[in-house]
């Protein structure tokens, strides 16, 4: 079972309220001015991966302190009890096993006394084979031509990941056309449809519950619409596909159960990129691919479990992130990652980190009276340095930033990595160093501006620097160092929710706004005045009927 600790009365935290003093005082630039070996003390390698983290508020007091917090909180405990199985998401009463999908190593993991592996491996291999068949185009449509096209249709993490690794590795894509439909909106799924050819097109309901509105409505219209271009019912078999945990509903929804590639209770949505929600992965990329995505993160679980707190990736972010979030009193934390084809990833872990640590009850149901989960954002550099950079340097927010940048592009043309490169260095090395009164002044004078002037403007140019960033510099984006990455992450997350004391598995948060949204439904269906709600949402109600 996972420890039962509150991080603010333990001796570690302690220390670290009274470091944090200490640290306030100090600048990023004269830690390093007074330490020549700051990188190598503060920085990691996990295969192709170099963790940065020197360009933060620490010094080695506080890289132990944090540490001591990590035991103190019983986090080797929890990584163990969540790699064996125990039923640690409690209040879904389920053990958090994405580890499991990506076991290459095909050791037993026992739930409930059963290994769930053999189960694992069949969809693996089901997967494999019609992913196989799809992008041979031995697989044929209806009326006998192969797939061009695939549309997967989920939404939150049955939609998230999908889209989020496509995109990642599109240098690795296939000729098969990916589609993405998510939103309730009709215009997405109409959009997406107008181009598309009956004949020639797979659908995948991607959806855990196979419950989900959004999805459920997306997926009727889309049926209707292969019907409507002439589709019969006996066709739908080789146009859709449904990748859930609900065999019944799948049945119910007419998908031949043939059709189907399970995953189980101990997925969470938002971590199960690696069970049967990877085929439009797998389709996009093929199935090799998904292995190595699968190995990758494999590999990132491995360091995970077995390295030392020290020397351990995701929870050097995690401790950094906690320093940043509870001492410095940070609401958001940006992710940026310079790569465009990555341009999803902070979409991704916003999900990933918002729904699991967005909590404010700890794990004895009391109101917590810290900080959880931080707002996570971000967009891909140099478009983000175009936009909101400004604030990060000038304004009056803490915004810890985690700058991602790959060292070999897929697309190396002309000056343009270097140039990419060359900002991803500049921005952390400016957010660390600003630029000082003297600075700017010696700078304004070489540019022959006047004293008047001089005076004037200078404030506006200094930048104060000492704003903390994180660089995770990786050798190339590959489907395995792509896994490494996003399972580095997951465990980030992990390891911060264990020592916020709260459940990072549920996400009851998201309920209350579905249940509401299934009472309104069927009063928006006449034109009746509406009178059962408050006087806002009545009239906005009311206004909507008058209008549409
Ligand atoms: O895959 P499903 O069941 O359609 O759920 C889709 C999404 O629904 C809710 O918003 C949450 O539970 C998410 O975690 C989930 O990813």
């Amino acid at each position: 079972m996972l420890p039962n600790i509150d991080f603010t009365s333990t001796q570690s935290y302690k220390y670290l309220t009274d470091h944090y003093l200490d640290i306030l005082t100090k600048n990023l630039k004269d830690l390093f001015a007074a330490d020549s070996q700051r990188f190598e003390k503060f920085s990691l390698h996990f295969e192709d991966i170099l963790l940065d983290y020197s360009k933060n508020r620490i010094d080695e007091e506080t890289i132990a302190l944090l540490i001591q917090l990590a035991c103190e909180c019983g986090v080797n405990k929890a990584i163990e009890a969540m790699f064996s199985g125990d039923r640690i998401n409690v209040t879904e009463d389920r053990p958090v096993l994405h580890i499991a999908l990506r076991n290459r190593a095909n050791t037993p993991i026992l739930v409930d006394g059963k290994d769930v592996m053999p189960d694992v491996n069949a969809v693996l291999q089901h997967m494999k084979e019609f992913s196989e068949a799809i992008i041979s185009g031995s697989w044929k449509g209806y009326t006998g031509k192969p797939i061009t096209d695939v549309v997967n249709i989920g939404i939150g993490g049955s939609d998230l990941g999908p889209v989020m690794v496509t995109e990642a590795l599109k240098a690795y894509k296939n000729h098969l056309t990916m589609h993405f439909v998510s939103n309730v909106d009709g215009t997405h799924i109409a959009e997406t449809l107008k181009d598309l050819d009956a004949e020639t097109t797979l659908f995948l309901i991607a959806s855990k519950t196979f419950t989900t509105q959004e999805t459920m409505g997306n997926a009727h219209s889309a049926r209707d619409w292969f019907i409507e271009k002439g589709g019969k019912d006996e066709d739908v078999a080789k146009h859709f596909a449904a990748l859930s945990t609900n065999s019944e509903g799948v049945e119910k929804f007419g998908i031949d159960t043939k059709n189907m590639f399970e995953f189980w209770d101990w997925v969470g949505g938002r971590y199960s990129l690696w069970s049967a929600i990877g085929l439009s992965i797998a389709l996009s990329v093929g199935f090799d691919n998904f292995e190595e995505l699968l190995s990758g993160a494999h590999a990132m679980d491995n360091h995970f479990k077995t390295a030392e707190l020290e020397e351990n990736l995701p929870v050097a972010l995690a401790l950094v992130g906690i320093w940043h979030n509870n001492f410095f009193e940070a609401e958001t934390q940006a992710i940026l990652p310079y790569d465009q084809y990555m341009h999803r990833f902070a979409a991704y872990f916003q999900q990933g980190d918002m729904e699991s640590n967005g909590k404010h009850v700890d794990r004895n149901g009391k109101h917590v009276d810290y900080q959880t989960g931080p707002v996570i954002w971000g967009e891909p550099g140099t478009n983000g340095q175009h936009a909101f950079y400004q604030l990060i340097h000038q304004g009056t927010k803490l915004i810890p930033c985690d700058f991602i940048a790959p060292a070999q592009s897929h697309n190396p043309l002309g000056e343009h990595h270097n140039m990419l490169l060359s900002n991803f260095f500049a921005q952390t090395e400016a957010l660390m160093n600003g630029k000082t009164e003297e600075e700017v002044i010696a700078e304004l004078k070489k540019a022959g501006k006047s004293e008047e002037k001089i005076g004037q403007i200078v404030p506006f140019k200094v930048f104060e620097g000492n704003r903390p960033t994180n660089s995770i510099l990786i050798k190339k984006i590959t489907p395995y160092s792509l896994g490494s990455l996003i399972a580095m992450y997951e465990h980030k997350i992990f390891v911060q929710g264990i020592i916020w004391n709260i459940y990072s598995f549920d996400q009851w948060g998201v309920e209350l706004g579905k249940q509401l949204a299934g009472k309104i439904l069927p009063e928006l269906k006449d034109d009746v005045e509406v009178t059962s709600h408050d006087s806002s949402t009545n009239g906005l109600i009311n206004q909507y009927k008058a209008w549409r």
